[in-house]
């Protein structure tokens, strides 16, 4: 596999918070171009860490990545500015659906490509875009977005990230708390994208039964380490991996390497 194909490469990770709690222990695996891959684990195995070491928003939480390296598209993530990430095509949509509470739909997701030097009909073209992704949220766009239900809160946090026109679109855990329907609902959207658009997606996930139907590939990380490895339809029909769906977790092996 030539490196063209390694859209986001992650080798060796450590990462700490607080200089002394460990949360990432040389986690390790790539994204291809193109794919949707998707990040599973248990409770505190360190998904989060690991997509914000992503987007180098460990050092706001006192966080810090003490070895190992990351690059999206060959540039070293660690010495870039969030913001500059950003730019350069790599969005995340951090846990918990945040959104402007007391603006509206649609300025939630003006909001997020105002880092684009674009002209309002390019806006209203994006607009257009989320709309025909995400229906409910034309329907709602002149409403608060704290009025409106979660599922139409992590559709315009997604919306929002989306006006940016990313290259790599991240999310931590799209379908906390939502009713199963609408975590379809959004699992196909982002499946269109990804399929219609080319973007490639990475989402952590502990619904692993919904993230494997839909994700490419999956890494599954335990202690801050990836212990396995490979294709959606490969980790489906494991035994193991079946276990985990059920939330046995422990099935891992701490410190097994990746497959
Ligand atoms: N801001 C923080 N300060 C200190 N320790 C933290 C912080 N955030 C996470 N941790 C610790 O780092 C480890 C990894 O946590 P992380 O949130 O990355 O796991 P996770 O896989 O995303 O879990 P969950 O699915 O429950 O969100 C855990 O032991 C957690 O307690």
């Amino acid at each position: 596999m030539s490196d063209e194909t390694i859209l986001l490469d992650i080798k060796a990770v450590h990462a700490v918070y607080n200089k002394t709690i460990k949360a990432l222990n040389g986690v390790s695996f790539q994204l291809r171009r193109g794919e949707i891959l998707a990040l599973l684990g248990s409770n505190g195995a360190g998904k989060t860490t690991a997509l914000k070491a992503i987007s180098n928003l460990l050092p706001a939480e006192r966080g810090q990545v003490t070895s190992g390296t990351i690059c999206f598209e060959g540039r070293d993530v660690l010495s870039e500015k969030p913001a500059d990430l950003v730019r350069s095509g790599l969005v995340q949509v951090l846990e918990g659906r945040h959104c402007f509470k007391s603006l509206s739909v649609e300025e939630n997701l003006i909001a997020g490509g105002l880092g684009r030097s674009s002209s309002r009909r390019e806006i209203a073209a994006d607009l257009e875009r989320i709309y025909a992704i995400f229906p409910r949220l034309k329907e709602k766009r002149r409403t608060s977005a704290g009025l409106t239900s979660g599922g139409e809160q992590q559709m315009t946090a997604i919306g929002r990230a989306l006006m940016s026109r990313p290259r790599l679109l991240v999310l931590d855990e799209p379908s906390m708390g939502l009713a199963p329907l609408v975590i379809k609902d959004i699992f196909r959207s982002l499946k269109a994208l990804n399929r219609e658009d080319g973007l490639s997606i990475l989402v952590a996930e502990q619904n692993s039964t919904v993230a494997l139907q839909y994700a490419d590939h999956a890494t599954v990380i335990e202690n801050g380490v990836a212990v396995l490895s490979g294709s959606a339809a490969e980790l489906r029909s494991r035994d193991d991996i079946k276990a985990f769906y059920l939330g046995e977790g422990a099935a891992f092996a701490h410190g097994r390497p990746a497959a």
